[in-house]
């Protein structure tokens, strides 16, 4: 099969890098990349020995595709070290260089990803390089070289970047005028604590890495690695439901939406049904307008990214489908809102912001429906209090 790249001089960014030769389709793995080299991360830090020892072991030909990778320009010894710090990617616990991907450059708003490969669900040592957008052909194929920047500022990638690659970045995120940038640095730091609490750590310390500079670059207390520490309180429901809206929200405002972004919304769907069920004869519309919205969003987002007919996009529809049909998202479905609206606002009740659910009744024509009662907020409100609209019996859940 034609391959889906060509790696020519990237004249944006100096040096080689890593172009489409064709339209490129999110999803698609542009290169599958078995790693060559593997380094445990036993004390922190790896010694020159054990480079040059698993160097040692490759093949002829392999030796000469590392050498030729691009050196960096920090201040190690020894040039095989050299090579594979600029070229490497930590792994928990480990460190891997695969060559073909070591050719992609960087951005801070990726068109690229490379995720290690899961072969029935077992991790491999090869990665894939995923377009997690459209690539047009001729356009340079670009990752992030950080899984911690979409929570940094502008001044703390520039940072790492200098430091540790040796570039200024010149991606769209990092080339904003000042007033657009503090906007897109107080959300990437609201993208840091949400994205800590909602995988259950406390918010990364970054303020170090705002003086962080060549000098300092190769510091033991910098290159460890920034500790992550537990929650202290676990989240409650109400709080995962609103942070993973809201970062979802930040990520597609910075445009790194990704699947994650579309996880995210996902969620944050479940928690607040989650919410809804506590009070199963109390429909919140707009609860049940959010979850609508949010479910939406990730449906898009599943579509946009790995194809209308993705096993991923059919997974989320079915899913989509199967909560429509409790009983809350299934009556919302069939509820005329605006006559109801005018209905309720005969009675007083003004907007209508829940409606009850009552019994089943027969109507005039002896057919079965459901006795609704449209409620406004402060009736609402009441009725909650009362515990009105809590389970009676079994719940089931979303
Ligand atoms: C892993 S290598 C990538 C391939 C490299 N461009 C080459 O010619 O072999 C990383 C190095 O590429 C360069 N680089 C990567 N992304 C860049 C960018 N966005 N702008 C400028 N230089 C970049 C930097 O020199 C960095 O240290």
């Amino acid at each position: 099969m034609e391959s889906w790249y060509e790696v020519k001089p990237s004249l944006e960014r100096g040096g080689l890098g890593v172009f489409a030769s064709r339209t490129i389709l999110p999803g698609t793995v542009i290169m599958h990349d078995p790693a060559v080299m593997k380094l445990e991360l036993k004390n922190v830090q790896f010694t020159d020995e054990e480079v040059r020892d698993s160097f040692n072991l490759l093949s002829d030909t392999d030796k000469i595709r590392v050498l030729k990778l691009h050196e960096g320009h920090r201040p190690f010894i020894t040039r095989l070290m050299r090579i594979y710090k600029a070229n490497s990617f930590g792994a928990k616990g480990f460190t891997m260089l695969q060559v073909d991907i070591s050719g992609v450059n960087h951005s801070c708003v990726p068109n690229a990803d490379r995720q290690d490969d899961m072969e029935n669900d077992e991790k491999t040592d090869a990665a894939n390089l995923v377009a997690i957008r459209t690539i047009a052909k001729g356009e340079e194929i670009l990752i992030c070289y950080n899984s911690n920047f979409e929570g940094m500022t502008v001044t703390q990638r520039i940072n790492i970047l200098d430091s540790y690659y040796g570039f200024r970045c010149s991606c769209p995120a990092c080339a904003l005028p000042l007033k657009e940038r503090i906007l897109s640095d107080t959300r990437r730091q609201l993208i840091n604590v949400l994205s800590s609490k909602c995988s259950g750590f406390e918010p990364l310390g970054l303020s170090q890495l705002d003086h962080l500079n060549r000098q300092t670059a190769e510091n033991p207390s910098m290159t460890i690695g920034l500790p992550q520490f537990p929650l202290r309180v676990a989240l409650s429901t109400a709080e995962k439901t609103a942070f993973k809206a809201l970062l979802a929200e930040l990520m597609q405002a910075e445009r790194l939406t990704n699947v994650t972004t579309a996880n995210l919304y996902r969620e944050a769907a479940y928690h607040l049904m989650q919410q809804m069920s506590e009070n199963r004869y109390i429909l919140v519309i707009p609860s049940a307008c959010y979850v609508t919205a949010w479910m939406e969003k990730a449906v898009k987002i599943f579509s946009d990214i790995t194809g209308a007919h993705s096993k991923q996009t059919k997974a989320i529809k079915a899913q989509w489908s199967n909560w429509q049909r409790g009983e809350q998202l299934d009556l919302y479905k069939y509820l005329k809102l605006d006559y109801l609206q005018a209905l309720s606002r005969g009675k007083g009740v003004g907007e209508v912001f829940a409606v009850h659910i009552g019994e089943t009744v027969l109507n005039a024509e002896g057919l079965i429906g459901l006795k609704i009662e449209a409620l406004s907020e402060q009736m609402c409100k009441t009725r909650l209090r009362e515990g009105k609209g809590k389970v009676r019996g079994s719940i089931r859940s979303p």
